[in-house]
């Protein structure tokens, strides 16, 4: 939409500088997160004349930096669109689809909308003049790269946008051409039409209609077949937009979701499964502000849409089963995070430090010795009485290690016993298991946090007072320290002995589980260092490198049990 033009030079530093307004150094591909390369890097300056101008300074080609304060373009969708009460579609669901898609959304609301899984209840317009003071505040500030309409209910809205979107240029114009709800109601009657038609569609970078939509914009037409919808997708594009995609979700009788796009050469008819489900109210709004976000990314449009119909598919099928509210069309889950909490085995206690008390740690290597699987020996860890399992499976294939960490999963949810990862984060990931413990040469805690979110447990092995500050900088929730004892299970690990075991207690405010070379002979001694943080031992060849599991675990929880165990 913007043509590039600069607006002047700039001296700094005895070289020359062009600046550019940030819309222009974006239509010309000037920034560092689009996907453009050989182009020079773009620095926006944090202080000073030039940043407060709102302008981006461009480098002449080549050279170093302009200065050290450089700053990454965030990707910007803005979203003119209706709220819906109950969150499912308008603005709410524009803010969680670019959530989801990582990009910042920015919103004008167009209208309030009083609506929940039954259908709309009211509607109040916003007045014309707010919905200008709005757009004006976020686009005479951000650098908005992508707009997305949904709801224009008034042709003094659709106007109103028309006009300020040729003050303040954008890179990317996505329409969602908002009428009807799926539940029927009425969200902008035909009197907007003809200014939609003459004014909006021609600026537009891609309109997205529904059947019913492209329908109404075609005064009428009849959509029944992907035919007809290809016939409607060029009618379209004959009023002016660069791109249509016409969606297909209320297809009657397909099995797929087949949605058109027709970019005035090409046809590309794209299909996904169809979810069966009745949580889709918003789909289509979700799908127009990911095609937004991938556009604000500096993905081509053909992408753009691969991947916003692949996310609400996704999001479709893993949100059949959320239950909210009690009419015919529910809203999804954007994010993927909702159902993991109302699923009925997920642990969902807090990490609690006296799980520390008799941690089990497997070896694949004395399993296939004894001639046991890594779940029989979970579950017989968890019989003997254990109470907190760590797979730590060195020679373990990653497909199977995955397989058995998900059915040793079930195993510990069903006991209420928490099982952790040894070093292998994405194993951890993709098994949803609680936590992951790591080394000091494996992924730093912090980086692992990062991966895992605020709620997994992630222990850390430490043998210094230094190392057990760090687990703790680095948000870890317990230390794990050792060898106190020489051990076969780790080669060329050094034995800190009880002394320094004491010492990493003594320094650190986290819990301690006490490793390496214990057992029933010697838990006690352990314990009875009498440090407050010391929760328990964790034991490999004690459990695992024996005959039995079961009758050796329970013998080692008897002399734990008559342990003082964090009790001074
Ligand atoms: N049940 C479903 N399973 C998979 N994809 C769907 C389903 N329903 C809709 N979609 C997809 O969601 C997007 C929104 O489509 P649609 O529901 O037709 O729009 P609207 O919400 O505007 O009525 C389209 O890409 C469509 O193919
Ligand atoms: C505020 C607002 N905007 C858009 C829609 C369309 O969504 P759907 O077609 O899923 O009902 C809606 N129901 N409410
Ligand atoms: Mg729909």
């Amino acid at each position: 939409m913007a043509s590039a033009t600069f607006l002047s030079t700039l001296s700094l530093a005895n070289k020359n500088y062009l600046l550019l307004t940030p819309t222009h150094a974006y239509a010309k591909g000037y920034t560092n997160n689009f996907r453009v390369s050989n182009l020079p890097s773009i620095v926006v300056r944090k202080e000073g004349s030039v940043r407060s101008q709102g302008f981006v300074a461009m480098q002449e080609k080549g050279g170093s930096t302009l200065s050290d304060d450089s700053r990454t373009k965030t990707p910007h969708v803005l979203t003119v669109a209706g709220s819906d009460s109950g969150a499912g579609a308008g603005i709410q669901a524009d803010l969680k689809a670019c959530a989801a898609r990582r990009v910042y959304c920015s919103t004008v609301i167009t209208a309030l909308t009083a609506q929940n899984t039954v259908g709309v209840q009211g509607v109040s317009n916003v007045p014309e003049d707010f919905v200008a003071q709005q757009l004006k505040s976020v686009l005479s500030d951000m650098q908005v790269d992508v707009v997305k309409t949904g709801m224009l209910p008034s042709v003094g809205i659709v106007k109103t946008l028309c006009k300020t979107l040729r003050e303040f240029p954008v890179h990317a114009l996505v329409v969602d051409p908002v009428m009807v709800s799926t539940s029927g109601d009425v969200l902008a009657g035909p009197s907007i039409l003809s200014t939609f038609l003459e004014e909006l569609l021609p600026m537009a970078d891609i309109i997205t209609p529904n059947l019913k939509e492209a329908s109404a914009l075609l005064n009428g037409m009849q959509l029944e077949t992907v035919d007809d919808m290809r016939s409607a997708a060029r009618l379209l594009h004959n009023m002016g937009p660069k791109n249509v995609l016409v969606k297909g979700g209320d297809l009657p009788d397909s099995s797929d979701a087949v949605d058109i796009l027709y970019n005035g050469h090409n046809f590309y008819e794209l299909h996904s499964p169809r979810i069966r489900t009745r949580n889709s109210h918003g789909t289509g709004c979700s799908l127009a502000s990911s095609i937004a976000a991938e556009v604000a990314k500096g993905y081509p449009m053909l992408s753009a849409v691969k991947v916003a119909k692949r996310f609400v598919e996704t999001a479709l099928d893993y949100s059949k089963e959320i239950d909210i509210g009690n009419g015919p069309q529910g809203p999804f889950d954007h994010l993927l995070r909702l159902k993991s909490h109302s699923q009925a085995c997920h642990r969902q206690q807090p990490f609690d430090p006296s799980d520390l008390f008799l941690y089990a740690v497997t070896d694949s290597r004395m399993n296939k010795r004894w001639g046991r699987s890594i779940i029989d020996a979970v579950k017989a860890a968890i019989d003997g009485g254990a109470t907190i399992i760590q797979l730590r499976e060195k020679d373990a294939e990653t497909k199977d290690f995955m397989e058995s960490a998900k059915a040793c999963l079930r195993i510990c949810h069903l006991h209420g016993v928490p099982l952790l990862i040894n070093d292998r984060v994405d194993v951890a990931i993709a098994c949803d298991a609680d936590g992951v413990h790591v080394g000091q040469s494996d992924m730093p805690a912090r980086v692992a946090r990062t991966l895992l979110g605020p709620e997994k447990i992630i222990g850390v092995s430490c043998k210094t007072p230094e190392q057990a500050e760090q687990a703790w900088v680095d948000g870890a929730d317990y230390i794990g320290c050792g060898g106190v004892y020489p051990t076969n299970t780790k080669e060329n690990n050094i034995t800190v002995g009880l002394n320094g075991l004491k010492t990493v207690c003594m320094a650190s405010k986290l819990p301690v589980v006490a490793i390496g070379g214990i057992g029933v002979s010697n838990a006690r001694a352990v314990m009875e260092i009498c440090a407050s943080n010391l929760k328990g031992v964790a034991v490999v060849s004690a459990l695992f490198d024996r005959e039995c599991v079961q009758t050796e675990t329970r013998k080692l929880h008897e002399v734990l049990l008559g342990s003082n165990i964090g009790s001074t």
